[in-house]
């Protein structure tokens, strides 16, 4: 296992007597993707904006390869570039101007700034617009500028607070390229996000984050083993169903193997019969469960099988859903 890049220790922050950081604890090794999810207002934000150094903590610290980030200290902070939330960009300078200026700023200047522009411009596939400003650009294409700019001085460590918000599906293809082939590099990222399905393409490794706690730090695996059910089946029966011939079938369903769990849901708009939702150790296990309700005699209107996600997790941890 590689060594550890990022420490996060105790991390707190209060805004005006409210809590939103709690005592946050985590870890980002060299090379390691975490995502941070949580809902709006889980404290992500203001995480991301202590470990960068910009926001005071309340208490708590954090160290990269063991030196602290102090404030005023900048050593430390040259080793991570951030992706702020909003955009940071100039409308009226160039894309490549606007570079050069983010550059500058971090100490670079002549042949390597000149390089360092054209490699980043490249990674995140605008080299073709180099020339043009960014009020030309669609939401994806500033974002995708405002990574480049994270980028210049080469950090070992990238954080990106929400870069898919707002932004379009090509964009969101190619700032998830970006990554992958950042990633591929040997970069560590931190990516916060309340989309599941993103970090779960991304992420090697999972902090969840609600009400300013972590609540989870664990690879997905590791995540998906707490889950009691890896995949669900739904199953719309064809009639209603007697109270106590219901009662029999899903006494029936929960004794057989690879059924971990089984709700009632109700009839849907009054067609049909009554909706079961059956959680399966594994999807396999749908073949031997619709075959065991058709020996019992019921009929089904409708089936569907799906597999659990990060959403069901995060459902699972804290009883309600990542996007209300
Ligand atoms: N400058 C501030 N002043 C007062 N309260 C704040 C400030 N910044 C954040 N908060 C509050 O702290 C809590 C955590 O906010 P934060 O922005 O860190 O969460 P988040 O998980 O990043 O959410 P989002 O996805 O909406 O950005 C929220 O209740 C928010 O209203």
């Amino acid at each position: 296992m590689t060594s550890v890049l990022l420490s996060v220790n105790q991390l707190s922050k209060s805004y005006g007597g409210r809590l939103a950081v709690d005592g946050v604890n985590f870890q980002v090794r060299h090379g390691q993707t975490v995502g941070l999810i949580g809902p709006n207002g889980a404290g992500k934000s203001s995480t991301v904006s202590m470990i960068c150094g910009l926001l005071r903590s309340d208490s708590g610290s954090v160290e990269l390869e063991g030196e602290a980030m102090a404030q005023g200290q900048t050593g430390a902070k040259l080793k991570i570039g951030l992706v702020p939330q909003d955009l940071a960009l100039y409308e009226d300078l160039s894309a490549l101007e606007n570079l050069k200026l983010f550059g500058a700023l971090y100490g670079l200047k002549g042949a390597l700034l000149k390089e360092r522009c054209a490699q980043a411009l490249d990674m995140v596939r605008l080299a073709d617009r180099a020339a043009d400003k960014p009020s030309t650009f669609s939401g994806g294409m500033k974002r995708r500028l405002n990574i480049a700019a994270a980028l210049l001085h080469e950090p070992k460590l990238l954080i990106l607070d929400e870069p898919t918000v707002g932004v379009d599906p090509q964009s969101r293809n190619a700032i998830f390229d970006t990554l992958e082939a950042l990633k591929a590099k040997g970069m560590a990222l931190i990516y916060t996000s309340h989309y599941m399905e993103e970090v779960e393409r991304l992420a090697d490794h999972i902090v969840i984050i609600d009400h300013g706690k972590v609540l989870a730090d664990e690879s997905p695996a590791d995540l998906y083993r707490r889950l009691p059910a890896q995949a669900a089946l739904r199953a719309e029966l064809a009639q209603p169903l007697a109270a106590e011939r219901m009662a029999e079938l899903l006494a029936g369903l929960r004794s057989l193997p690879g059924v971990s769990a089984v709700r009632e849901l109700g009839s849907q708009a009054g067609e049909g019969g009554p909706v079961l939702e059956i959680g399966l150790a594994a999807t396999a296990h749908a073949a031997s469960v619709l075959a065991w309700l058709n020996a019992q005699g019921c009929a089904l209107q409708h089936f569907a099988t799906a597999k659990t996600n990060l959403e069901d997790i995060f459902l699972n941890l804290t009883g309600r859903s990542l996007r209300d």
